[in-house]
């Protein structure tokens, strides 16, 4: 099914999500549902929460070298915990729960997450670049951060203005 999609500034998206304590069919159902509805809506990362499910569950699909997104290009991602990160690179990141806004964030270039799959089994990743960027966008959501809280200054001020604008947009 195609799940609404929380939007900032609603407050479910500041919750801290519990850890998944069952790898269970109920567990699997929400995880395929997160998927149809993160590729409805042309996402390549999708959180738990942002569909209001307040457990630490996330979705990422970067797609192949033609961009095509598939179970196979999916990886489920419950539980996660960085082991390690280093260096530092800015992306132009969006997100399904601030449409419309896209905007530079620093993040780390590379980090490594040990994380469980819908089965409960363990698994340890080294990523870097834009799967590094998606790794660590989407756990900040499982910890009540979206991406326009780590802008700049400048940046968020810039965020601020076009918010506006982009509301009274969508209020006619
Ligand atoms: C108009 C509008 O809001 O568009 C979109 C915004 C965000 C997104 C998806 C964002 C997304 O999947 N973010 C995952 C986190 C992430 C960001 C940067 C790099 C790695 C991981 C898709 C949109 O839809 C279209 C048609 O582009
Ligand atoms: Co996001």
């Amino acid at each position: 099914a195609i799940l609404d999609i929380v939007t900032y500034p609603n407050k479910i998206l500041k919750q801290i999500s519990k850890p998944v304590e069952r790898f269970d069919s109920e567990l699997h159902k929400l995880l395929d549902d997160m998927y149809e509805t993160m590729i409805a809506k042309n996402g390549i990362g999708l959180a738990a929460i942002q569909v209001g499910v307040p457990i630490r569950a996330l979705l990422i699909d970067l797609g192949d070298e033609e961009g095509k997104q598939s179970k196979d290009t999916l990886i489920e991602v419950i539980n996660p915990e960085f082991l390690e990160w280093d260096g530092s690179l800015k992306y132009n990141e969006g997100c399904l729960s601030v449409p419309d806004y896209f905007d530079e964030v620093e993040r780390y270039k590379k980090v490594k997450v040990k994380f469980f799959d819908r089965f409960g089994k363990e698994h340890i990743v080294d990523a870097e670049d834009l799967l590094s960027v998606a790794f660590q966008h989407e756990t900040d959501h499982l910890d009540g951060h979206v991406f326009i809280e780590r802008l700049d200054y400048i940046k968020r001020k810039k965020f601020e203005k076009e918010w506006k604008k982009l509301l009274k947009k969508r209020k006619k």
